[in-house]
């Protein structure tokens, strides 16, 4: 197993953001967390990454007791993750902001972080010039770039985000093919996304968060099909 969460809790003042979620994310799988808004995706992301440190509960990456380290910590050993809005650094060039992830990613000085970068930038398929400032790219470059950034990490579980938020049809489809290639090469994944289409097409499991709890998880498939999970996103009046 990569990860595991066990009972997470996560407040804001007096609102469960996350109560006492437990899941478990097998290697090499493709996770899906979904749920409308205000659920609690991003923050249970957060409490993974290390953001939010949980008030309770336990988070375990590889087996390891990783519940309340720092989210710089997280990523030394292995777990990166992106951003619905991509940050880059808008002054630097593409090549540039990906060295950041593979200078970041290393505990020990990195060898060729150019070289790195570089092969990172070619795997997502990077259409322009590595020269090119950041700060000129549109949505669809700016997300290439973030998970060439996130990969040059040497991550081994990658959280993402909505990363599907903003593109066109005819971007999603070469994004869905680059989260399946990401995987193919031994990256894990757990990803917050709204866009159905992408969750039905690439998650292996998924689980549905509302008000904060886990109410359903399994195949994309027996997901639709839950009764709790219709009645959190359609109401139980429009639910036989
Ligand atoms: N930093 C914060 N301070 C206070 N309340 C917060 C904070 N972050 C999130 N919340 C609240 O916690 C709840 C869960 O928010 P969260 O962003 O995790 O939901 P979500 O499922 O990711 O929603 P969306 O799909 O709209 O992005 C919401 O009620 C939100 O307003």
């Amino acid at each position: 197993m990569i990860l595991e969460t066990i009972g997470v809790c996560k407040r804001f003042g007096g609102l469960k953001a996350v109560n006492e979620v437990s899941l478990q994310v097998e290697e090499g799988q493709i996770y899906g967390l979904i749920g409308p808004n205000g659920a609690g995706k991003t923050t249970l992301l957060n409490t993974i990454a290390g953001v939010h440190p949980p008030e309770a509960g336990k988070v375990f990456f590889k087996g390891q007791d990783i519940t309340g380290l720092r989210a710089d910590k997280i990523c030394h050993i292995g777990m990166a993750r992106t951003f619905q809005i991509v940050h880059s650094f808008p002054n630097m060039s593409v090549l540039e902001n990906v060295m950041v992830g593979s200078v970041f990613g290393s505990r020990r000085p990195v060898d060729k972080p150019a070289k790195k970068a570089a092969e990172m930038l070619n795997f997502v398929e990077f259409p322009l010039s590595h020269d090119t400032l950041a700060g000129n790219l549109n949505t669809i470059q700016l997300k290439r770039l973030e998970l060439a950034r996130a990969l040059a990490t040497n991550c081994k579980l990658l959280l993402l985000d909505e990363v599907a938020a903003g593109l066109t049809p005819g971007e999603l489809i070469d994004l869905t093919i680059l989260i399946r290639k990401i995987r193919d090469n031994g990256t894990s994944i757990i990803m917050v996304e709204h866009l159905m289409k992408l969750i039905m097409d690439v998650c292996d499991k998924i689980a549905v968060l509302c008000f904060g709890e886990k109410i359903a998880e399994g195949t994309p498939q027996e997901t639709i099909e839950n009764q709790k999970v219709l009645e959190a996103y359609l109401g139980t009046k429009y639910v036989l």
